[in-house]
């Protein structure tokens, strides 16, 4: 696993683009038989990619839990949001199988002992792409189908940010004890997303950009918002935004993200906005 330590916005706006993309973007994520996971100190979330072949991928496996987490099991004192992006597929918690379609979600609580993926078909693998987040209660697992998301039409096709937010980890969903999920679609032809942008003092976010044609790319913007940088990040790759970060991005095509939150609360409006003539 690998660890990121937190970086703070006094430094960041000295970091050349190799030290922004270390410390900030995450990559491989989908590679096939393999796990990658990403463990940021930044409320300690967890960004994983699960991309079975034949053979069935265990959330903890190839990971010694005792010596990464201090805990016996995984999920023993954390929760966990998944969305499917590739082939259709399952998800077995704890016996309990659950099919995964592409875009269906699942969230599995804290106290879950075995978590296994798998992909129906190996030459179009299921891509799990999963967050996790410490927790200190148990609530039960739901699967979410994108109909079953909250849905929240955004922006227009004149300012080229036309999206729908589908909220799947959202209180008006299902319950979690702090982690926030869901994805955003954007419109064809639009390609601006979050702008008018915004941070959010009280949780820290991961953007996961896919749906991304071959040479496309989307230049994330990141920093404070008057040092703002970028990173230029490419289909299935993830970048993670401190609370002092703003997190907007622009892309040479239409695209998707997955966007994840954790922090003080799960309230997805509280942001502090940030005007378009503050922006430098
Ligand atoms: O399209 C958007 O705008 C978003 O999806 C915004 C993110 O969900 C976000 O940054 C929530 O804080
Ligand atoms: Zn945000």
């Amino acid at each position: 696993m690998i660890v990121r330590e937190p970086s703070n916005s006094k430094d960041a706006k000295h970091y050349t683009t190799d030290r922004l993309r270390d410390e900030f973007l995450v990559q491989d994520l989908f590679n096939l038989g393999e796990i990658q996971r990403v463990y940021s100190h930044i409320d300690r979330i967890i960004t994983m990619g699960f991309c079975p072949d034949e053979q069935s991928q265990k959330l903890d496996e190839n990971m010694d839990v005792m010596k990464s987490l201090g805990v016996n099991y995984f999920l023993e004192s954390r929760e966990l949001g998944v969305i499917n992006i590739g082939g259709p597929g399952t998800i077995t918690v704890d016996g309990t199988v659950h099919a995964m379609k592409s875009q269906d979600g699942l969230y599995v609580g804290k106290g879950n002992k075995e978590v296994i993926f798998a992909s129906d078909d190996v030459n179009n693998p299921s891509k799990y792409y999963a967050l996790s987040a410490p927790a200190h209660m148990h609530y039960e697992t739901v699967h979410i189908d994108i109909t079953k998301a909250k849905q929240v039409p955004m922006g227009d096709a004149e300012s080229a940010n036309k999206r729908v937010i589908f909220q799947f980890l959202h209180p008006e969903v299902l319950q979690t004890c702090q982690l926030s999920m869901g994805l955003t679609k954007m419109a064809p032809g639009s390609v601006w997303n979050t702008m008018p942008c915004h941070s959010h003092e009280r949780r820290m976010e991961v953007y996961f950009y896919f749906d991304l044609p071959q040479d496309s790319i989307v230049l994330h913007l990141m920093g404070e918002p008057t040092e703002t940088r970028h990173i230029v990040l490419r289909n299935e790759e993830a970048v993670i935004a401190p609370s002092w970060s703003i997190h907007s991005g622009c892309g040479t095509s239409a695209y998707s993200f997955i966007w994840g939150m954790v922090g003080e609360n799960k309230t997805f409006t509280d942001m502090d906005h940030i005007a378009m003539k503050d922006l430098r």
